[in-house]
């Protein structure tokens, strides 16, 4: 029998938050919560394995939907060469005019651009103003029309953590704790301009008693664990060590999402799919809608490690062929036979044809996916008709659920009932039914590769029910189908709407927008009905 969290004797009852700490009586279960389990208390519990070093396991089955973490993130700063950005609010700074000049706002003591005066006294600049000031230093980060990224900004969130030591010592060795992999960085180009940049500035110019490794290592645990955050509206972006979600190791098919929210910038953990006792809980490091030789690329390139997950191992990943072509030998009209990696976990390996005997190299399928890349990149976003042409002129060579095809889809989807000259109402009828089809599709490669309640899936289910509503008005209007079809129709589109509002009412800024499609639709109904 496991014994008592608090007085060590045998224990028959379970913490029902976590199912990993017993208890010999309710009491005991009290005094522990209060005792800090309250903060501890969370369904799942770290691991730790040779192959993929520490992670996070389901302590218990965990529902969809479910939180499972909220966190506070241990330290923020700007990205690595950002474009002028507040180094309190993180907001991307506009110039103003001052004499004939545009310029930013700078903070009075160390010059650094930022919003105003408020932000320039907050406690987060505080610190790292006064150490600048002390050493005489000032920034001299002037407005560039030409919006470039600037260098300067890889110090700060550094030398935020290097400050920790003194404020925060227990925040600070849990960050150099993380996974860094600095042997692996020290050699590339970007860390010997951090040496020459970012350690000159910390030991030279602030005179900080740092070494050279812990410095470096600091920018490595950044790059290898921090989150991006983003605001809903895109005004404010940055990067934040979250200690714990950084246990959260990487799947090309995650069990999890998550967002930001409040002035905290507090990360929520939300399963998208029921998570079983005993199972990962995974995050994505990279885009699910890349194929695996750019997601296995990318994932090598910026974390250091070789994704072996199902889906990369799988060559059709799930049967979804995001990164198949068709065999230019024996695929004819209507007949179509895929190209497949022989080996999807080798980058090297050939791709062959799954019914001749043809072969292509690797290069040669890196080589053309690169430059089909360029091709979409090109492509000017608001005109539908060039995403068209795209998908036309490749619809020979790539199947229709190809990355490159799918991510132009997933932009007319957007176009289609958004953008102006393209509104639900503006739509002639064959775009409409365009949109409603490409919607299914998108759903189909959701289900597959995010599925659940991912934001992805949420915001697909909310164009498709919207088009819908306007079909059914539509068909309703020119006698296409009766009364009651059209109810029925409108029904069967609320409960997508209701779907989607599941899912995304976490989301911030949704829950009136949600709210306020639901009461729309309801209202169209309760008409439709009443006529
Ligand atoms: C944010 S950390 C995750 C926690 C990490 N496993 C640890 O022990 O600290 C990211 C690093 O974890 C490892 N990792 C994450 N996902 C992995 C996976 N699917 N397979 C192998 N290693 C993985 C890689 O070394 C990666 O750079």
């Amino acid at each position: 029998m496991p014994a008592c969290d608090v007085c060590q004797k045998p224990a028959n009852q379970t913490c029902g938050g976590c199912k990993s700490v017993f208890y010999c009586s309710k009491d005991h279960q009290k005094v522990a919560w209060k005792d800090g389990h309250k903060i501890n208390c969370r369904p799942f519990k770290i691991e730790y394995s040779k192959n993929i070093g520490r992670h996070m396991v389901a302590s218990r089955d965990i529902k969809q939907g479910e939180v499972i973490l909220r966190e506070k993130p241990a330290v923020t700063g700007p990205r690595m060469a950002c474009l002028p950005h507040c180094l309190s609010c993180a907001r991307k700074l506009e110039p103003i005019e001052n004499n004939n000049v545009l310029d930013f706002y700078k903070c009075s003591k160390c010059n650094w651009p930022m919003c105003d005066a408020e932000c320039e006294k907050s406690e987060v600049h505080k610190e790292e103003c006064d150490l600048m000031t002390s050493n005489q230093y000032k920034c001299n980060i002037q407005y560039d029309p030409t919006d470039k990224g600037q260098a300067a900004y890889c110090v700060i969130a550094p030398l935020r953590v290097l400050l920790m030591k003194k404020s925060s010592p227990g925040q600070f060795e849990s960050i150099m704790n993380l996974e860094s992999h600095l042997e692996d960085r020290i050699h590339t180009q970007l860390y010997k301009v951090l040496k020459a940049n970012l350690v000159t500035f910390i030991v030279q110019v602030l005179k900080l008693p740092f070494e050279e490794e812990t410095i470096l290592r600091i920018a490595s645990i950044f790059d290898t664990n921090s989150f991006d955050v983003r605001s809903a509206d895109g005004s404010k972006r940055f990067r934040g060590i979250y200690v714990t979600a950084s246990m959260m190791n990487h799947n090309c098919r995650p069990n999890t999402r998550h967002l930001f929210v409040g002035d905290d910038n507090a990360m929520i953990l939300i399963a998208t799919v029921p998570i079983k006792k005993g199972e990962e809980l995974t995050v994505t490091y990279t885009q699910s809608l890349w194929c695996t030789l750019d997601r296995r690329k990318h994932l090598k390139s910026i974390k250091y490690f070789d994704c072996c997950c199902n889906r990369c191992a799988d060559a059709t990943e799930f049967e979804t062929y995001l990164g198949s072509i068709y065999c230019s030998i024996c695929s004819n009209g209507d007949s179509k036979t895929m190209m497949l990696s022989t080996n999807p976990l080798s980058e090297t390996a050939p791709w062959k044809c799954a019914k001749c005997e043809h072969c292509i190299e690797s290069r040669q399928m890196f080589w053309g996916n690169n430059a089909l890349k360029q091709d979409l990149k090109k492509i000017n976003k608001t005109n539908p008709k060039e995403f068209e042409d795209f998908i036309e002129n490749y619809c020979k060579t790539l199947h229709p659920k190809n990355h490159l095809i799918i991510q132009a889809k997933l932009a007319l989807m957007q176009i289609y009932g958004n953008y102006n000259g393209y509104t639900l109402t503006d739509l002639p009828d064959y775009l409409l039914k365009r949109k409603i089809d490409i919607c299914f599709e998108l759903l189909e490669v959701a289900d597959q590769l995010e599925p659940g309640w991912t934001k992805f899936r949420g915001n697909i289910l909310l164009e498709l029910q919207a088009a819908l509503v306007m079909q059914s008005k539509r068909d309703f209007e020119v006698d296409k189908i009766t009364k009651e079809g059209a109810q029925e129709q409108l029904m069967e589109s609320m409960v997508l709407l209701q779907e989607a509002v599941q899912i995304l009412k976490v989301e911030p800024q949704m829950k009136l927008i949600l709210e306020q499609k639901v009461n729309e639709l309801a209202t169209l109904i309760d008409s439709t009905s009443s006529n």
